[in-house]
């Protein structure tokens, strides 16, 4: 897994991050023990994205935890982030690879589908995203996945990230199926500021009974 970590992959979200929260909400999950952070805002003007993203990127290299910015390699240059996360339309990874270059981290979404996986593999992702394994507020349309599918993309040999509708109460099983990273927004997100940590934590509790190299890099 070289750079990433297993654990909690802490996912921003412009309604439930708003701009006076955003930074105490990715530090409060960071303090919890999140491993991954990724900047995710559909919405917002490209100066505020950009300060934004400037100040968590600050933040997650002072907590040493790599930041990745979803759909746009250009912000995520900017600001020197860790990487990207891309979906099938986001443009071509190979091309979000020259532009970062090879220690970038690249997450592509994959659904959930092995045939964009190997692809994805093929082009050099860094880790594979399914989902959405359980109903989400936050992308209601996504294409929902089984977690089986994770088991069967361990023969990948790359990082696995779960993503949609996951809380405390149902992540159990899709670490069990093979993710290393549980992507998650509402559940760690939609409690208010003073229940991120606390979340946070329950996630790290969960990775450290089940996950088999939770302490370690995958
Ligand atoms: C970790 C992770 N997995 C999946 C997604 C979804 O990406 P995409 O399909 O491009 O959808 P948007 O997030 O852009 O709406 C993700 N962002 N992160
Ligand atoms: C971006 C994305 N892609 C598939 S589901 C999803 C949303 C995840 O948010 P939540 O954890 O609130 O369901
Ligand atoms: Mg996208």
């Amino acid at each position: 897994m070289g750079a990433l970590k297993p654990g909690l992959y802490a996912i921003t979200d412009e309604r439930l991050t708003p701009d006076a929260e955003l930074v105490s909400a990715v530090a409060a999950a960071l303090a919890g023990g999140a491993t991954l952070v990724q900047y995710r805002d559909k919405r917002s003007s490209s100066a505020t994205r950009h300060r934004q993203a400037s100040e968590l990127n600050t933040l997650c290299r002072q907590a040493g935890v790599p930041l990745l910015i979803n759909d746009d390699p250009e912000l995520a240059a900017r600001v020197g982030a860790a990487g990207v996360h891309l979906g099938q339309e986001d443009g071509s990874l190979q091309a979000a690879r020259e532009q970062l270059g090879p220690d970038a981290i690249i997450g592509i979404t994959c659904h959930h589908r092995l045939d964009l996986a190997w692809t994805a593999r093929d082009n050099g992702a860094d880790y594979l995203a399914f989902g959405r394994f359980y109903h989400s507020g936050t992308k209601p349309g996504a294409p929902p996945a089984e977690p089986s599918v994770l088991t069967e993309a361990r023969e990948l040999g790359l990082p696995i990230t779960a993503i949609g509708g996951i809380t405390i109460d149902n992540a159990e099983p899709l670490i069990l199926a093979g993710a290393d990273l549980l992507a998650v927004v509402g559940g760690l997100f939609d409690g208010g500021p003073e229940q991120v940590e606390y979340r946070a934590r329950d996630f790290g509790r969960l990775f450290a009974r089940h996950h088999p190299t939770f302490f370690q890099s995958v």
